[in-house]
């Protein structure tokens, strides 16, 4: 498979994004939402007086595999069904069968300006001699596009996202062709460092992140466990 002119940048952000996955939340992350399997952490950080609190959310999904998680995630035919803050979103080009690369509008949150954004988006499975199960990720992470020209009045948002998920395989059966998707459960870690690329008020930003992520979050998990149910399992 050649490679593209995005796949050096890929290879170091997947890498750093492996090791900031295993970065511990003990010190100088705050709580900010616990629901369930569901904690959110967050960090408050600002930069030029704009907010880029990084966020990091730890989840645990039964009846699914990593690798639907992030199928699911990464698929474009899906997005509109489980994004709610999307006015629309494209594939403006395809590097490879694991890399595209998005145009997204957002919804207008009042009073900040309409966001959009333009992303590269990754898929893959890393494949970890210990464990028994693959992990699988994809990385959204923002990059210029001829095609996605920077247009007043919306404002460029700056993404830098990566969905990790193990997946789990409660009581294995002594045959593998018996797992139950009762056995199943995946572990997702969510990272997002978004920097809303323009002045919004800040405790306008912390309020509908705190809001919105983990509605997100428990939106698009329920969607792929609605998805997946009467399917076989994809591992
Ligand atoms: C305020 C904050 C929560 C930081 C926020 C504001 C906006 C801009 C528009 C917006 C959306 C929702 C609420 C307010 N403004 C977008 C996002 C955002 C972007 C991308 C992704 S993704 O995981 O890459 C899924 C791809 O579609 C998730 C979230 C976050």
């Amino acid at each position: 498979q050649g490679k593209h002119r995005l796949a050096n940048e890929i290879e170091r952000i997947v890498q750093e994004h492996l090791q900031y996955v295993r970065e511990s939340v003990s010190h100088g992350w705050d709580l900010i939402h616990q629901e369930g399997e569901m904690k959110v952490y967050r960090r408050e950080v600002e930069e030029n007086g704009i907010v880029i609190d990084p966020l990091k959310c730890f989840h645990t999904i039964k009846g699914v595999t990593g690798h639907e998680i992030c199928r699911y995630f990464w698929e474009y035919q899906y997005r509109m069904e489980w994004e709610t803050t999307l006015d629309s979103t494209k594939i403006i080009e395809v590097l490879d069968p694991d890399t595209v690369i998005f145009f997204q509008l957002h919804k207008r949150v009042w009073p900040a300006a309409q966001r959009d954004s333009c992303f590269w988006s990754h898929i893959r499975c890393i494949s970890n001699s210990e464990e028994d199960q693959p992990t699988w990720l994809v990385v959204n992470y923002t990059t210029p596009h001829p095609l996605a020209p920077i247009k007043s009045p919306q404002v460029r948002l700056v993404a830098n996202v990566a969905l990790i998920c193990e997946t789990i395989i409660n009581e294995p059966p002594l045959n593998p062709q018996d797992i139950k998707r009762e056995n199943l459960e995946c572990k997702l870690t969510y990272v997002a460092l978004i920097n809303p690329g323009g002045w919004v008020p800040s405790v306008g930003v912390r309020n509908v992140a705190k809001r919105e992520y983990p509605r997100f979050i428990k939106r698009f998990t329920s969607y792929v466990v609605d998805q997946t149910r009467d399917k076989p399992i994809l591992f």
